[in-house]
């Protein structure tokens, strides 16, 4: 049987711009950028774990807002899931506490400035595609 583990990621937008950062290891992903977010544990659901990652890994109070509809395979037996997701009132700023070495506050006409991990690409367009019709 195959094992499959969901890493979830954080689409998280603040007024109106979406947060990417940039991996600083391991080597193969270090300098492409990613939604920040990683592996759930198990027994616990994605939405506590996104919540738990960003507070690790950005140091803030996150909450999630909804799943973005779809499923991207990774390196097996990895696959990604995204939620958008916003800061809680009096949360931190973000800062790159963990695994990453830089971030970046997109408007929607610099998302694609960035070099995105390619196995994110269709994520982020389907994060994309979900803002413009209007959900949030
Ligand atoms: N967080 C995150 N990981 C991604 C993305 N795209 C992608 O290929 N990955 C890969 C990188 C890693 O191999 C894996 C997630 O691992 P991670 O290192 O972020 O997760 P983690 O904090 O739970 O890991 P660990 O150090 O506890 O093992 O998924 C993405 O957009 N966000």
């Amino acid at each position: 049987m195959t094992e499959r583990i969901v890493v979830v990621g954080a689409a998280l937008l603040d007024d109106g711009r979406l947060l990417a950062a940039r991996r600083s290891a391991p080597p193969e992903l270090a300098g492409r950028w990613e939604l920040p977010g990683g592996k759930v544990e198990p027994g616990e659901g994605p939405e506590a774990a996104l919540v738990r990652e960003l507070r690790e890994e950005l140091g803030v109070e996150a909450e999630t807002v909804e799943p973005v509809p779809g499923e991207w395979p990774l390196r097996p037996p990895y696959v990604l899931q995204v939620w958008t997701a916003r800061l809680r009132p009096g949360s931190a700023a973000p800062e790159p506490l963990q695994d990453h070495d830089a971030l970046r506050w997109l408007a929607p006409d610099e998302v694609w400035d960035v070099d995105w991990l390619d196995q994110d690409v269709p994520a982020v367009r389907a994060t994309l595609a979900g803002l413009a019709s209007g959900a949030r």
